[in-house]
């Protein structure tokens, strides 16, 4: 199992069909259109806060089971990245640093094997798209989902740059798997069939190395 991570708008959701079908593997989607409470979110997050990191554990489990049957399947998103985020809204004080606990020991939890268990729910290799705040703030605003922008919600500005900023420590510290970064500025994968072939074999290297090719 392979998953991608990266702050809004990295184009997670692109490279992974990309890689699944370098690959010959399926790739695995977190709905964000049809996320009923991602709307409520963004309009009270100190409300739905909770619910929403709770929707989002069950969907990444559902999702990790499913993938977990193929070996170099593809998914969209680490569940690991949500326990980030919700820290972060827990600072922001939009949850409590009680339920950032609890989220965080659940998930913890969750994750791991029981005794007898062969199946690993942890992924083979972590793919962290990292892109600069500018490049964030740009795609975010040419993909236009209504809640997203700032134009919409001003305070949105500093809750995205602080994430931003909080994902290099988070991949610094990140020793769930494997993990490899591709720089998301350099190279626009999504337009530029030749950048987007430099990193298929970049990931490809780094699959062999792993012996998992
Ligand atoms: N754990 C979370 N807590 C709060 N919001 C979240 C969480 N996970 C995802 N979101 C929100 O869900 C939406 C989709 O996020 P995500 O980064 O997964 O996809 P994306 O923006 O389509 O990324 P990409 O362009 O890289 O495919 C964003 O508005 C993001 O803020």
């Amino acid at each position: 199992m392979i998953v991608l991570a990266g702050t809004i708008g990295a184009g997670k959701t692109s490279l992974t069909q990309l890689l699944a079908d370098h690959l010959g593997t399926k790739a695995y989607f977190e709905s964000v259109d049809d996320n009923p409470i991602l709307p409520l979110f963004y309009k009270d997050p100190q409300k739905y806060g909770f619910l929403l990191q709770i929707y989002f554990l069950n969907r990444r489990l559902e999702e990790i089971k499913a993938a977990s049957l193929q070996k170099l399947s593809v998914l969209d998103r680490s569940i690991f990245e949500d326990d980030l985020m919700f820290r972060m809204n827990a600072d922001l004080g939009r949850a409590t640093e009680t339920e950032a606990d609890i989220y965080a020991s659940l998930l913890k939890n969750m994750m791991e094997k029981l005794p007898n268990q062969q199946t690993e729910k942890k992924p083979d290799l972590l793919i962290h798209i990292q892109v600069s705040f500018p490049t964030m703030l740009e795609r975010i605003k040419k993909r236009g989902r209504a809640y997203e922008q700032i134009e919409t919600d001003p305070a949105l500005y500093n809750y995205y740059q602080e994430l931003n900023h909080r994902y290099t420590s988070w991949y610094d510290q990140y020793q769930e798997s494997p993990k490899m970064l591709i720089n998301g500025d350099q190279y626009n994968f999504v337009e530029d069939p030749k950048a987007a072939q430099t990193v298929l074999e970049m990931i490809d290297e780094k699959l062999s190395a792993l012996n998992l090719k």
